[in-house]
């Protein structure tokens, strides 16, 4: 996968300039994070991936292709976008009927069909309630209710808004697991999210945003570790990465298990 940002800016009608001539590329499949304060331009520079939004100026590609050069409708067989708040995604009568949206708009026959919204159903958690009204559902439900209606549609980009608000901690291995598996079958998942404990854990790659800008593009556990950028950002680290930043040490930790081994090496250097 190849995404890349060429110049892009944007201002939405009511004047306000969400980006300002943003130049980032995105080469592989290893989940990428966005972040950066509020308002800062995460959410409208990852809408610019399906043709939700169009650059006032610049040029987005994906695999080589401009973006705006195909039809929204034609990308979101591709690419898939999760909103933060699902109730401005779901609008069926059941969960079954979420997840067989997409691929019904497609054409695909009702065995592949039934196929998607098994697999899909089981990974999401949500097998046993396919009948209910998604409105009846747990906001944390209701959140992968929508991760669902995406994922059957196969794509090969997943954009996430948020995806760990409202989670409990087994919310979250699932949504790792979603990720992981993801990546393995070769679709990119994008995320905009403050959570930087859970973007530290599952995201190796970052791109730091201020005020319409990417301030910084590259591997998690480097970015993270420079302090004066984050600070730029208004972005904390993890606490744990905090505490190595705390006590000096240099070598990139995002996890408890590098911290221990950064303490070790340096007892062993001395
Ligand atoms: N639909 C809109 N119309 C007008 N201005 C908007 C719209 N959406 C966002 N903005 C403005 O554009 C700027 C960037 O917003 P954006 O939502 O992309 O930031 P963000 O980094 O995703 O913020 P957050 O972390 O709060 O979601 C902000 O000043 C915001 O107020």
């Amino acid at each position: 996968m190849n995404i890349v940002f060429r110049d892009v800016s944007f201002c939405y009608s009511n004047g306000v300039q969400a980006l300002s001539s943003v130049s980032v590329s995105i080469d592989g499949l290893e989940p990428v994070a966005v972040v950066g304060k509020n308002g800062s331009g995460k959410t409208t520079l990852l809408k610019h991936l399906n043709g939700m939004l169009s650059p006032t100026k610049g040029q987005v590609c994906i695999n080589g292709v401009d973006v705006t050069t195909r039809a929204t409708a034609e990308w979101a067989q591709s690419i898939g976008y999760v909103f933060q708040n699902p109730d401005d995604q779901l609008f069926l009568e059941s969960v079954r009927a979420e997840l067989e949206f997409g691929p019904k708009q497609i054409g695909l026959d009702h065995v592949e069909i039934r196929h998607r919204v098994d697999v899909i159903s089981k990974l999401i958690g949500l097998e046993d309630v396919l009948d209910c009204n998604p409105y009846d559902l747990s906001p944390s439900e209701k959140k992968f209710c929508a991760f669902g209606s995406v994922l059957t549609m196969r794509p090969s980009i997943l954009v996430l808004d948020e995806p760990t608000c409202g989670q409990d901690a087994r919310d979250l291995d699932r949504l790792a697991d979603i990720i992981a598996r993801l990546q393995d079958a070769g679709c990119l998942v994008m995320a905009v999210s403050h959570d930087m404990r859970f973007v530290a854990r599952w995201f190796p790659q970052l791109i730091v945003m201020c005020e319409g800008a990417v301030l910084a593009a590259g591997e998690t556990h480097n970015l993270l570790m420079q302090k004066d950028l984050l600070e730029r950002a208004c972005v904390l680290p993890p606490p744990v990465t905090q505490v190595a930043l705390g006590a000096g040490i240099r070598s990139p930790v995002s996890s408890v298990a590098e911290l221990i081994r950064s303490v070790e090496q340096g007892r062993n250097d001395k």
